[in-house]
């Protein structure tokens, strides 16, 4: 198809080509190409160590890359810091919650929106009207995004309390809150029970299919990987070992050495 390097359709949202990152001596990842196409949900997977979370940092402006080039709807973002990324429309979540514990649901929220306020609300304390009603204008929407990500009737109920799995969805909604065009999702069902491992992964399914946002996504829960993701990139020591279809990686040898064994069905590894 015109402008598809991977069977795809249309141009890539995202395309990284051959990135290294180095750590004193070491290669992270080496080399590294893929592309996120459109509404899509997109897997990185491998074994601990392989440099998923590096990836992760690199497209994030957390990490810098030795060489090569990262491209997100056309813009460059390898020199950019995170707060541009973030602009530009890419939003994260984290391997360990980072939540304001203490602040209900709404606050934690609203602070997702903060970058996309033109009169300022937090910095003018709310004193002019413009700003009040940017104020309303944003908590609306914000409830609305915690009414789709199932939180609808916790919006005043402090974080902490909440249990883990409601949590992770907070952190979920709060990124959605940036309106992102691509959603990093860092292992987002990593130490769930199985009834919020499948809330989540309906989750991601919504975020996609009723937001039209591209996902892409580190886990190590391959049940999930295998159902939710349109395609699928295996990392090893730093260096892509494959990328395809869920099917066509399952099936792949040298996958199957490296990280999935030979039950390729396993649930969790
Ligand atoms: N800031 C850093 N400084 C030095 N080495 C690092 C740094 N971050 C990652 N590494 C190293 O880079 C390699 C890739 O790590 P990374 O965390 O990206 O792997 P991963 O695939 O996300 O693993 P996991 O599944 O355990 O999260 C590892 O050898 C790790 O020790």
């Amino acid at each position: 198809m015109p402008g598809s390097r991977d069977g795809t359709s249309g141009p890539a949202l995202l395309e990284v080509r051959e990135v290294t990152v180095r750590f004193a001596g070491l290669t992270a990842l080496s080399e590294v190409s893929f592309t996120v196409a459109p509404g899509s949900v997109h897997a990185v997977i491998g074994p601990n160590g392989a440099g998923k979370s590096t990836c992760f940092n690199v497209l994030s402006g957390v990490y810098r890359a030795a060489s090569g080039s990262v491209r997100f709807a056309g813009a460059e973002l390898t020199a950019l810091a995170p707060h541009r990324i973030a602009a530009l429309g890419v939003a994260r979540t984290f391997q360990n919650i980072a939540l304001s514990g203490h602040q209900p649901v709404i606050d934690n929220l609203m602070l997702g929106r903060h970058r996309l306020t033109r009169a300022g609300f937090v910095s003018s304390g709310l004193r002019l009207p413009a700003a009040r009603r940017e104020w309303a204008r944003h908590r609306e929407r914000a409830a609305e995004i915690a009414e789709f990500a199932g939180l609808g009737g916790l919006l005043g109920t402090p974080v902490g309390l909440l249990p883990y799995g409601v949590r992770k969805r907070v952190e979920l909604a709060r990124a959605l809150c940036m309106e992102p065009r691509l959603l990093l999702l860092d292992e987002p069902v990593a130490g769930m029970n199985a009834g919020e491992r499948a809330e989540m992964a309906g989750l991601i399914a919504e975020v996609r299919r009723g937001l039209g946002i591209s996902v892409l996504l580190v886990e190590h829960d391959m049940g999930m990987v295998m159902r939710l993701a349109d395609r699928i990139t295996v990392l090893d020591f730093g260096r892509r070992i494959a990328d395809g279809t869920p099917g066509q990686v399952q099936d792949d040898p040298e996958v199957i050495r490296a990280y999935l064994g030979p039950s390729a069905d396993q649930e969790d590894k």
